[in-house]
């Protein structure tokens, strides 16, 4: 019997758009080659700049609502130059992951063969970086707000507050965790800047000291997050899982994929774990404005996040299959210019999908 699994498809902005069609074309060369094993029942939503331009809201008001009948949502990027940053994020990407309670992020680091990366290492391809964001509140908590505008003299205020329950600290420290028993190395870095933020992050420190004593299997270590940064330059063998608050991961996962290459190729999850909703995957790169509508997007870190929901799904062996494709296909020296290539979406995307037959 064919398993059907029904996806929201949302490409969103820019080369959300590109890269979503790169991996839909992915999934749909799959299904098809299934024998009848699964397929895919995608709908796609037009939510985003354009919706909102027409609507004046980036998703209609039981937008998230509706996303809750589906098995996954494989999600493209947010942003646009006509309409504010904060608008577009908190009214699409931030309104699904927080209404749907996709509260781990994570987000791999993959070393590719046959692309320039940006390290200095004998063997960056032995590296396993994975990077757990805590995805529900922190500093993208949203608390906060402006006053005084009206003040003639500059002397509006802003406040921007930060939210770390101990509730949501120990949840996504346990998830991180429990991913270390499951890799190589056993190894889990915890990341803040708690000699500065003497609350939230200072709290964060205790549960983390707190949980870890019931994983005496795995290694620990914890860094303030401005020498940590350093540390992915200068020590990369001594990462493997690490976690962190909302901005902080959100940053090191930029930091972890320019030195794998590009943002281009980096995949990520907004997991809930408790799969009481479906989960959101999507790359971690944004729109990117500058080079949309040229065809020249990399569709890598969109199509490991399809990988990533294969997984999700119980689909194992696809998504495998698929990581290895992209290996193959970076190998073959057929990339895009943001990694040193000449290759467009297209070329990319067609070289994977040859690749998967292999
Ligand atoms: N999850 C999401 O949907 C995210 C949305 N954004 C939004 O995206 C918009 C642009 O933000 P930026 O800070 O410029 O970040 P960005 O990730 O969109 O782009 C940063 C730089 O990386 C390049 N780049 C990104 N993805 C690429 C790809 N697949 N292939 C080749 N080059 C790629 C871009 O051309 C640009 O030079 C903003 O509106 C921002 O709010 C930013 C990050 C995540
Ligand atoms: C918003 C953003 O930069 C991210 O989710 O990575
Ligand atoms: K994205
Ligand atoms: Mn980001």
């Amino acid at each position: 019997m064919t398993k059907a699994f029904k996806l929201a498809v949302i490409p969103g902005d820019g080369i959300g758009k590109e890269v979503i069609a790169a991996g839909m074309k992915v999934l749909t060369y799959l299904e098809e080659q299934s024998d009848g094993k699964f397929k895919f029942e995608s709908d796609y939503f037009n939510w985003g700049s354009d919706y909102y331009l027409e609507h004046g809201s980036m998703i209609p008001k039981n937008g998230v609502e509706t996303l809750k009948d589906y098995d996954a949502i494989y999600f493209g990027a947010v942003g646009d130059p006509r309409v504010p940053d904060h608008v577009s994020l908190w009214g699409l990407r931030i309104a699904i992951c927080q209404g749907l309670d996709q509260w781990a992020n994570i987000r791999p680091v993959e070393f590719l063969p046959g692309i320039n990366h940006r390290i200095a290492h004998p063997d960056p391809e032995s590296l396993n970086w994975i990077l757990v964001r805590e995805n529900s509140e922190g500093e993208y908590s949203g608390i906060g707000g402006r006053n005084f505008s009206a003040r003639p003299d500059e002397r509006e205020v802003a406040i921007q507050s930060s939210i770390f329950t101990e509730h949501g600290c120990e949840r996504i420290i346990r998830f991180a965790f429990d991913l270390a028993r499951t890799r190589k190395r056993k190894k889990v870095t915890s990341v803040t800047k708690s000699n500065a933020q003497q609350y939230g992050m200072v709290l964060w420190d205790e549960v983390f000291q707190r949980v870890s004593k019931e994983y005496p299997d795995v290694e620990t270590d914890q860094w303030l997050v401005d020498a940590m940064a350093a540390q992915f330059v200068l020590n990369p063998d001594d990462l493997e899982v690490v976690v962190a608050s909302n901005l902080f991961a959100d940053i090191l996962s930029d930091l972890g994929s320019a030195l794998a290459g590009s943002l281009g190729i980096a995949s990520s999850a907004n997991l809930q774990i408790d799969k009481r909703f479906p989960s959101m995957f999507e790359s971690v790169h944004g729109s990117a404005p500058d080079i949309a509508g040229k065809g020249v997007a990399n569709p890598i870190g969109t199509i490991a996040s399809a990988a990533l929901m294969l997984e999700d799904l119980g689909l194992q062996e696809e998504a495998n299959k698929v990581h290895e494709a992209i290996r193959r296909t970076t190998a073959q020296g057929i990339i895009t210019r943001d990694i040193g290539g000449t290759s467009n979406t297209e070329e990319i995307t067609n070289a994977i999908i040859k690749n998967l037959t292999l």
